[in-house]
């Protein structure tokens, strides 16, 4: 099986090959799975669920139409939402097969801050902010905001493997709940 990811970062190339070797354990021994940078097509930070998944759909279809002998493509896009008066952060995936079939899913979210938020409503993205208070570099192909603030507890591959997995629940569930 071969599966096509619109990314190079390595957070999300870690969640892809962990949650689909779980997902397709017939698979396991021969997945192959192939980063890809291509255009989200949305901001550097989407600010809302609608612009999230937007950008995971179009990294998706761009991945599988870029690689012909994949028999999946995937987005995983980063993004913010507003609830209420808070703001959260969170993961959005998009599968898209060769039939046109589409699964949507996300990861948990976690609040930010009005610390960091007074940053990036100025601007700014959230990847330096968490850089810059942290310390450290890259934090988002490493642990990610959401590893640092649970104190190593859910790193952000570990976080988007549930998104990874809702959002192949029509290849791997029973087609009467679809059909
Ligand atoms: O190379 P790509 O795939 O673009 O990877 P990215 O880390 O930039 O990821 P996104 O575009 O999906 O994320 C949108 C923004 O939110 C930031 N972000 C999202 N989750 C993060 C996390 O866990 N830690 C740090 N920054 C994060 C990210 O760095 C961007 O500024």
């Amino acid at each position: 099986m071969i599966v096509v990811v619109g990314t190079t970062n390595p957070a999300k190339l870690s969640a892809v090959t962990i949650a689909v070797k779980q997902l397709f354990p017939e698979s396991a021994h021969d997945l192959i799975v192939r980063g890809v940078g291509v255009k989200s097509g949305v901001s550097d930070q989407p600010m809302s669920d609608e612009e999230t998944i937007l950008g995971a759909t179009n990294r998706a279809k761009r991945a599988l139409d870029s690689d012909p002998e994949a028999d999946f493509g995937i987005g995983v896009e980063g993004g913010l939402h507003k609830i209420g008066d808070k703001y959260f952060d969170g993961g959005w995936v998009v599968v898209v097969d060769r039939n046109g079939t589409v699964g949507t899913g996300c990861s948990a979210r976690y609040e930010l801050s009005a610390k960091i938020m007074e940053k990036i409503l100025l601007g700014s993205e959230l990847a330096p902010v968490i850089d810059e208070i942290s310390g450290e570099t890259d934090v988002r192909s490493k642990a990610g905001a959401m590893g640092i603030l649970t104190n190593g507890l859910l790193n952000r591959d570990v976080c988007y493997v549930h998104g990874i997995y809702f959002a192949f629940t029509r290849w791997v569930s029973d087609s009467k709940y679809w059909n």
